[in-house]
């Protein structure tokens, strides 16, 4: 339980870490940090500082699993998206100095806020066997593969996507619910960079041009306005090199109190 708490905070807090006061974060580790290991209570100040700076993995031999990273199914081409953005992005070099650089990568796990209830108690299988939608494939390449890249100066989002053969439509080509769910996620995870958490409220897509599938595509986000707690973010699919456009769509993202995902 630690363990999977632990590993959604740490990639909460990776994202949040550069937008957010501590009191935002202490809301947020109050529901992921609810009791330590021995079963008292967690001061969740106190423990910010730790959670975000720990590494490595210190409850486990192993880490949890990064998906953003390379693996074997990955195409040369996502290949070269991915090392093309990567060098774009702020490195540590020796002597723990970081090398400017607009772009950053964002980890990605497969496990989602795990004490969230939708309102009523979940059950323990249930939330044991609770996975992100995106990253609930263990085949390698056979369906969502994507890494996301944020440019903290322009605030805009670049998704490489790259679609398996489980995410078929169209015979050949990729279904048009697996391009809503990369779009909402791409655009999901940059509104709440932008503005914290939030949850989708409007998505609005136009499919121009169908995706072939196992093709890398880009996936293109960008903030249009901030107006209280709603976050309008734009968004468009092209071929990776950005000549075809596959698909536009706007979305609209309502600021939420985290006690919204715990039935409050
Ligand atoms: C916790 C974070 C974890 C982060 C981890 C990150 C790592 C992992 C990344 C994975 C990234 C995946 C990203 C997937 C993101 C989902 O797919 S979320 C799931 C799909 N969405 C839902 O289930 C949302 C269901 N709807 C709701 O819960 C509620 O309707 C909402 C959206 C929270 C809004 O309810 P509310 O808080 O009561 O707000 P409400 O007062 O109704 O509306 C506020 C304003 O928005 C406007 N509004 C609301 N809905 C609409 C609408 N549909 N159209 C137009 N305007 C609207 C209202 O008119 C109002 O405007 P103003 O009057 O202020 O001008």
């Amino acid at each position: 339980m630690l363990r999977h708490g632990l590993q959604m905070a740490r990639g909460l807090c990776q994202l949040l870490s550069d937008k957010f006061s501590v009191g935002l974060h202490r809301n947020i580790m109050k529901h992921l940090l609810p009791i330590n290991a021995t079963g008292h209570a967690w001061s969740p100040l106190r423990n910010i500082r730790a959670v975000t700076q720990m590494a490595p993995w210190p409850f486990s031999s192993s880490q949890p699993r990064d998906y953003s990273l390379p693996n074997a199914s990955w195409s040369a081409e996502m290949q070269r998206l991915y090392d093309q953005y990567s060098s774009m992005c702020e490195v540590e070099t020796e002597g723990s100095e970081k090398k400017k650089g607009a772009w950053r990568r964002l980890p990605s796990y497969n496990r989602t806020l795990k004490y969230a209830t939708g309102g009523r108690c979940l059950s323990r299988m249930l939330q044991a066997k609770a996975r992100l939608f995106t990253r609930n494939i263990e085949e390698q390449g056979a369906g969502f593969e994507y890494v996301v890249f944020i440019n903290k100066e322009e605030k805009t989002c670049v998704c490489v996507f790259q679609a398996g053969h489980l995410l078929e439509g169209p015979p050949g080509h990729v279904h048009g619910g697996a391009i809503a769910t990369i779009i909402d996620s791409v655009t999901g995870t940059h509104a709440t960079y932008i503005s914290g958490p939030v949850m989708t409220a409007n998505l609005t897509i136009n499919y121009r041009s169908p995706i072939p599938l196992g093709s890398v595509v880009l996936v293109h986000s960008a903030l249009d306005k901030v107006e209280g707690r709603k976050t309008f973010i734009s968004c468009q699919v092209t071929s990776s090199d950005g000549a075809k456009l596959h698909t536009e769509a706007t979305g609209l993202f309502v600021s939420i109190n985290v006690s919204h995902l715990f039935g409050a």
